[in-house]
């Protein structure tokens, strides 16, 4: 079936393991072959699957077993000047500019590598760089269903499988990279 007989309501996106990625971006590697996938996303719920979809996307958002009612994610947040409480437990008073902080979760980020070595965890990485007081619990932030977190962190968390990272989130908050452990 040829992708323009997509059911309505679905668009078909590449994915990439984040990790090549990163590798790529980062480590200036430029022989590694990204990976990338095929999925589908659901436009009203952000929802996204692996499988083709074969009728058309729910846009009421109600989960018809087709997606979590909830899930479960850590997150590293670097927080900047314009954060809507410019302070955490690593800095009284954050005075970095928005761009700074992206390039601070660039580098962050580019240590999760260090993941893929199995020398270090998110967890480990969150609790030292995470500007939220969920660094504390290594980022973890305990299942969450819809409507409870800042909609951008939401549609990026609904959106990621079990294991995957995102790629920096802005919300009101800061910047995160989220994982979704759950
Ligand atoms: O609101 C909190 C606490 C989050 C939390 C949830 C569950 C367990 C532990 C912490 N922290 C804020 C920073 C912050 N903003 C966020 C926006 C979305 C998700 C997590 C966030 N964390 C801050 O510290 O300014």
């Amino acid at each position: 079936m040829a992708d323009e007989e997509l059911p309505a309501g679905w668009e078909k996106r590449l994915s990439r393991s984040t990790v090549s990625a990163l590798i790529f971006t980062f480590l200036k590697i430029h022989d590694v072959i990204l990976i990338r996938q095929h999925y589908y996303l659901n436009v009203y719920t952000k929802e996204s699957q692996w499988d083709r979809p074969d009728k058309p996307a729910d846009p009421s958002g109600n989960n018809k077993g087709d997606g979590p009612e909830e899930v479960q994610c850590s997150h590293l947040l670097v927080k900047h000047s314009g954060s809507r409480r410019p302070s955490s437990w690593r800095e009284e008073n954050i005075t970095r500019s928005k761009e700074e902080a992206l390039e601070l979760i660039k580098c962050r980020t580019s240590i999760i590598l260090l993941i893929v070595s199995g020398k270090a965890t998110f967890a480990d990485l969150a609790s030292k760089y995470s500007d939220c007081s969920s660094a504390k619990r290594g980022g973890d932030l305990g299942p969450f269903s819809r409507g409870t977190m800042q909609k951008p962190f939401e549609q990026a968390a609904f959106a990621l499988k079990v294991g995957e990272l995102s790629s920096p989130v802005h919300t009101d908050s800061g910047i995160h990279i989220i994982q979704r452990t759950a």
